[in-house]
């Protein structure tokens, strides 16, 4: 499993249409910031929208944050020209970092998508996140998260949309995501399988923090590098509980002291204050350790 050297723990979308939104996130502590133009943006306002994403990407002023950009969906009359406008804003070396592709059921659409980003001659560096929020995309994920091995398609991240999920198969979203559950976890699995990155979908009552808290440290349980969420004061207890905790971090550092120790060199297995340790879990405890430092760094 590959270790996220950028902490991806908080990812804030916001509407491309909000010019409020978009500069009060320039100092917000989400790690990522998505600009969408898809679902929150009316299709009346999706030229403007665009032109002022074009222009929020111009001035920049977001980082230490990555910037992703949500297109619209491949089939959809907006898609050519969101694809043009990120492919010109990188090729000048203004960003973003990734675009996010809405609704992908297939892993050709992401060669088209790639092919289509090259010849717009965007920045070898732009990556592409793939939405799986539809049923076909569910059961096809891990052929989606393979075509990350074909450099053509810049994937980097699986971002899943339960809300859309919601929609298409009926399945409610109810605490704890029994229904959708297994899915969740199948994704999981996708991604490591690729090699890339996975992040949870949203929790839309975002008045509930309680019940967001909950949901967030289900889904770092369950494997998840971080979670999209859709307001900001769900990013605090975001990066909670996406964030390796100080003891965490310690019996870490003492787990891989441990194996360094002279007597344990040739060693695969060794006793840890009553528990066994291998060197899967050195290399589990260095993974965590680089996390908590980028993290640091980040902070
Ligand atoms: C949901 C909202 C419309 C609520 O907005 P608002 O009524 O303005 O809330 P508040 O008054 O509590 O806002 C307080 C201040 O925070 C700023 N704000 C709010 N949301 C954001 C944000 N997302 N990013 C940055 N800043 C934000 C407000 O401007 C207020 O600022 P101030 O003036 O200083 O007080 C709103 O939160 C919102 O639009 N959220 C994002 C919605 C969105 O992008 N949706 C699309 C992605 S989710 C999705 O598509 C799911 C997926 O595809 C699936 O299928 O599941
Ligand atoms: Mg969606």
């Amino acid at each position: 499993m590959s270790t996220p050297v950028r902490p991806r723990r908080s990812v804030l979308f916001m509407p491309g249409s909000n010019p409020r939104a978009l500069e009060k996130a320039r100092s917000l502590p989400a790690d990522v910031v998505v600009i969408d133009l898809e679902d929150a943006v009316a299709p009346d306002a999706k030229e403007e929208a665009r032109a002022r994403v074009a222009a929020t990407l111009q001035e920049g002023g977001f980082a230490p944050r990555e910037v992703v950009v949500r297109t619209n969906g491949v089939d959809t009359p907006w898609f050519d020209e969101d694809i043009a406008m990120i492919a010109a804003a990188s090729a000048r070396g203004e960003g973003p970092d990734a675009l996010l592709l809405p609704k992908v059921s297939d892993p050709e659409t992401l060669h088209v998508v790639g092919r289509m980003l090259e010849a717009g001659g965007a920045a070898p560096s732009l990556r592409v996140w793939a939405m799986i929020e539809t049923p076909a995309g569910v059961l096809r994920a891990l052929d989606i998260a393979l075509a990350a091995k074909n450099p053509v398609t810049r994937l980097a991240a699986l971002v899943l949309g339960t809300n859309d999920l919601s929609k298409e198969t009926g399945a409610r979203i109810v605490p704890g995501r029994a229904p959708m559950t297994g899915w969740l976890s199948h994704c999981v699995l996708a991604a490591r399988a690729g090699g890339i990155e996975v992040l949870d979908a949203v929790w839309n009552d975002f008045r509930d923090l309680a019940g967001f808290s909950r949901e967030c440290r289900e889904a770092a349980a369950m494997g998840f590098d971080g979670k999209t969420l859709i307001h900001p004061d769900q990013i605090g207890p975001c990066n909670a509980a996406f964030s390796p905790s100080e003891p965490e971090v310690a019996a870490a550092r003492a787990l891989i002291a441990l194996f360094d120790r002279p007597e344990n060199a040739g060693k695969g297995v060794v006793q840890m204050e009553g528990r066994m340790v291998e060197r899967m879990h050195a290399d589990i405890a260095r993974r965590l350790v680089t996390l908590a430092e980028a993290i640091e760094r980040r902070n």
